[in-house]
């Protein structure tokens, strides 16, 4: 069975990062959303990737941000790719993956089955999906809100490109979102804080057991070969 890989997003110190890296998560997020309790600096952004260990994919979060914030992340962090979080059409992500030649992965965020449709059209343009439950009308944020949908809508589904299952995921319910999705990359940033922001390195640590252990394939060797599903 392929290996399960794990993202933690959300980590804001060199300790987060070490944390997860030894917990086995495959990749790092870190959250470029200045309303966020997980925002970073550029500066305190380059700090923790600089702490991620060689096998541990580095991932840029951000909220419809225009090429002047993306040139500036990307020219200060050392980042392996990029996380579209906001309502960035089909054309903007092609253009961004051309624009930085780095994968590009596209949130999509799923309610109901009509919300479905958007992930086929990003996956003709997107390295990778992520699907995430999709933020009420009145959140502050548009991920992060520790918030599930409805697994069996993306049951024992394939699209063109790899996906990441997101939202509300915690040590104690993940194994069973994997056994109903079949999803081989989970994603948890507030199921493994210990407050808004604040990542508990022993949450980290059960979650990613949790996940390979439901995954029945162990953790991945090496460097996740993020474009592998680059057509
Ligand atoms: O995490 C944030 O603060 C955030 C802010 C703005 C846009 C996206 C954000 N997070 C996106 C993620 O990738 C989260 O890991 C994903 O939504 C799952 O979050 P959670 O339900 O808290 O596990």
């Amino acid at each position: 069975m392929p290996e399960i890989r794990v993202k933690i997003c959300g980590l804001r110190t060199p300790a987060d990062v070490a944390a997860a890296a030894a917990a086995g998560a495959a990749y790092a997020g870190f959250v470029f959303f200045p309303k966020s309790p997980r925002h970073l600096t550029l500066e305190a952004a380059r700090d923790a990737a600089l702490a991620a260990p060689p096998g541990l994919a580095k991932v840029a979060l951000t909220v419809d941000a225009d090429d002047a914030a993306l040139d500036a992340i990307v020219e200060a962090v050392p980042i392996d790719m990029l996380q579209l979080h906001g309502h960035e059409t089909p054309d903007r992500v092609a253009e961004v993956r051309a624009r930085y030649g780095l994968p590009v992965m596209k949130a999509i965020g799923v309610a109901d089955e009509g919300d479905l449709a958007a992930i086929f059209d990003y996956s003709t343009v997107a390295d990778q999906l992520l699907i995430d439950a999709k933020p009420p009308r009145n959140a502050a944020l548009p991920g992060g809100n520790g918030l599930s949908f409805d697994w069996r809508l993306v049951a024992q589904r394939r699209w063109l490109r790899p996906w990441m299952l997101a939202g509300g995921l915690t040590p104690e319910n993940v194994a069973e979102a994997i056994r109903l999705t079949n999803a081989r990359q989970v994603d948890v940033s507030s199921g493994v804080e210990s407050a808004p922001g604040v990542k508990d390195a022993s949450r980290m640590a059960a979650f990613v057991r949790a996940a390979v252990s439901a995954g029945g394939g162990g953790l991945p060797g090496g460097i996740p070969d993020l474009r592998a599903a680059r057509r």
